[in-house]
């Protein structure tokens, strides 16, 4: 079993490196702890970096997970290629570039590209973001599955995530015992559905909704709360059509004690206040 311990970054490739670094700085709220003529590496928390933009296909998107040490990465290389995943091992100058001792990539089972990669690194100077947005770190993604039933079993069965909340077919997973680290929302295609960060307080997602509207920056659902983690949310589309999200207060498990809980695919799952929902693969 391949034990993930959180999710470390995005990569994402994009048509407009400063379009989408000024969106990152100006209204996201992230730090740019490296920069290059065609790539930004962006900050949310003690970590180096959590988002990386380079220039590219914006359909192309990355997710990386940390595992703990190089015999685990050994190892899942081997449980991967068991089950009939290309395996590619990064080279020192692509772990030099992602800041990390050594990583693996594969595609999961809908056709996103995952990176396995231990020893990320963390920096000892405070974050310190260009705007106030209150963003505590980056904390999960949404990614699209062509299979949500197929992919749930790929994420617990060979990765060791544990099913938190079902919305009909939809699971939250998480890794560790935060109440998810990745959901699998149906569509057609694969990659990313959205990003989120944790922001400190309800005060800080109602400030970034009425600045997001100043902006004139599309929002995509809420402000809410998630009857299922708890928190309280906004959604907003940023550069080449990604979905970002703010959330505060989502919930811990005990792994001990919790079980999973199913709700039902309706409005109120998605948002106890009633907001509508227009995330893609999600709509109500
Ligand atoms: O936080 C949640 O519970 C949640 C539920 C549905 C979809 C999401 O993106 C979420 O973050
Ligand atoms: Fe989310």
């Amino acid at each position: 079993m391949i034990e993930l311990l959180d999710v470390c970054y995005v990569r994402l490739g994009t048509k407009d490196i400063q379009t989408s670094t000024d969106f990152a700085t100006r209204i996201l709220g992230l730090e740019v702890s490296e920069s290059s003529r065609n790539s930004r590496h962006l900050r949310s928390d003690e970590r180096g970096h959590t988002l990386y933009y380079h220039d590219g296909d914006p359909n192309d998107h990355v997710v990386g997970f940390e595992i703990s040490s190089n015999d685990d990465l050994d190892s899942a290389a081997a449980t991967l290629e068991a089950i009939g995943n290309e395996v590619y091992r990064g080279t020192r100058d692509e772990c030099d570039s992602r800041h990390v001792r050594d990583f693996i990539s594969f595609r999961e089972p809908s056709g996103l590209k995952i990176e396995l990669v231990v020893r990320p690194e963390v920096l000892g100077k405070r974050h310190f973001p260009s705007r106030d947005a209150g963003i505590s770190g980056f904390s999960h993604v949404g990614i699209f599955s062509q299979d949500c039933q197929r992919d749930e079993q790929f994420w617990t069965q060979v990765c060791n995530a544990r099913v938190s909340d079902r919305i009909g077919d939809v699971p939250l997973l998480r890794v560790n015992e935060i109440h998810h680290t990745l959901a699998l929302v149906p569509s057609q295609r694969g990659g990313l559905q959205h990003i989120n960060h944790q922001v400190d307080s309800t005060d800080d997602v109602m400030r970034s909704y009425h600045l997001l509207k100043e902006h004139n920056v599309p929002i995509v659902f809420g402000p809410g709360r998630h009857p299922t983690s708890g928190a309280r949310f906004l959604y907003f589309q940023g550069p080449d059509g990604m979905t970002f999200e703010y959330s505060v207060g989502v919930s811990e498990v005990d792994e001990e004690t919790y079980r999973e809980r199913q709700f039902g695919f309706e409005p109120f799952s998605l948002c106890m206040w009633g907001a509508k929902s227009n995330l893609d693969g999600l709509e109500n």
